[in-house]
């Protein structure tokens, strides 16, 4: 079978679930934005700039693959740079074909020129919503949720936890954990846990990126995750690619959510290439696979790029493309009724005509 061009794939609708906001800014922003504070970066062409990172994050070590961010957050400390990079990421998906993007920050991360959590929150919401009416208004609809984060080596989870319920009703759909897997366990973060679901919201934890299947079980059995931020080392509970173990069964039986990020994984080392990414075990299998970008800015890459990239490794053609972007559609955070609405009216009339 031929692969579907990458310029087919982006006049598609899709939709993406793990998309990092200080992982995503354009390299000329992050220029203007360092030479507004002085902060200095290793390249200062645009072209450059966007090379060194993919190359630095292209480390085979999550570990170092973060260190890059120490360039997009150092110029996200002001309302207007948060509300700027928030603004050009809503445009970018959009002009990207993505019609719903869950977009994910850590606000613990912004308050070194003095800004509050609020502060942080409300700025980020605010480009958000300028960017998607601009996106609207170019023709390229597209809804955007917000994720707050905490950092699993930080202890604020708890705060961010109760951050995120403040501005629920205010653009902010769910919760998660990232930063370095191994040494820093999701039951580290149990009473934030506990508190959502208490509260009744959602949220999904990185597990299973850079660490294996201890984390994946803790984040679903103790913490309650409804989705996983990657899951990728669930592969290490099915024997000779295709006898599921416990953890493996339990997750594909309730239609668990895998948030995979193919790039991102070749990059950390979780995954040797894109032809020996789990994602064609795991897809073949019918677990509840959605591909995802991670970081745009540190993989090069874009939701459109990705699929191109696993249509040409797998064969996948616009069936299994829509079927990724409907089981991402239903493990949005978004009320059911909205999700199926996307589903109905956008998704399934589009690949219905490029099905034929
Ligand atoms: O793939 C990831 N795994 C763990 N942590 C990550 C990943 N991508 C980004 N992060 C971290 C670095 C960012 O500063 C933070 C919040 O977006 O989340
Ligand atoms: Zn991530």
């Amino acid at each position: 079978m031929v692969a579907i061009s990458h310029s087919d794939i982006v006049k598609a609708p899709k939709a993406l679930l793990h998309d990092h906001l200080d992982g995503g800014l354009r390299p000329e922003t992050i220029i203007e934005l360092a030479a507004e504070i002085g902060h200095e970066l290793p390249a200062t062409d645009p072209e450059a700039l966007g090379a060194w990172f993919v190359a630095a994050a292209d480390s085979g070590s999550l570990e170092r693959y973060l260190e890059t961010f120490a360039h997009t957050v150092a110029v996200m400390q002001t309302p207007a740079a948060l509300h700027r990079v928030a603004k050009e990421c809503a445009l970018d998906l959009a002009a990207d074909g993505v019609v719903y993007a869950e977009v994910r920050y850590a606000p613990e991360q912004h308050l070194e020129h003095g800004l509050s959590l609020d502060d942080v929150v409300e700025a980020v919401n605010a480009g958000f919503v300028e960017g998607c009416e601009e996106a609207a208004a170019l023709g390229r609809p597209i809804r955007v949720g917000v994720l707050l984060t905490a950092m699993r080596h930080a202890a604020r989870s708890q705060e961010i936890a109760e951050l995120s319920v403040r501005f629920r009703d205010q653009g902010v759909v769910g919760f998660d954990i990232a930063g370095a897997e191994a040494g820093f366990p999701p039951t580290r973060h149990l009473d934030a846990f506990e508190y959502l679901q208490r509260e009744n919201f959602h949220f999904t934890i990185h597990a299973g990126e850079a660490f294996g299947l201890p984390s994946i079980w803790q984040a679903i059995q103790w913490c309650g995750a409804d989705r996983l931020g990657h899951g990728v080392r669930l592969v290490d509970d099915i024997a000779g690619g295709e006898v599921l173990g416990r953890l493996a069964a339990y997750v594909r039986d309730k239609r668990i959510p895998l948030e995979l990020c193919p790039s991102s994984n070749v990059q950390t080392g979780a995954a040797a290439s894109i032809a020996e990414h789990p994602i064609g075990l795991l897809h073949d299998l019918r677990f509840r696979v959605t591909v995802n970008t991670d970081n745009r800015l540190m993989s090069g890459t874009s939701m459109s790029r990705e699929m191109a990239l696993l249509s040409e490794a797998f064969g996948w053609g616009w069936a299994e493309l829509q079927w990724l972007t409907i089981n991402a559609m239903k493990s949005a955070f978004i009320p059911y009724d909205e999700r199926l609405a996307i589903i109905n009216e956008v998704i399934k009339p589009a690949y219905a005509k490029l099905l034929g």
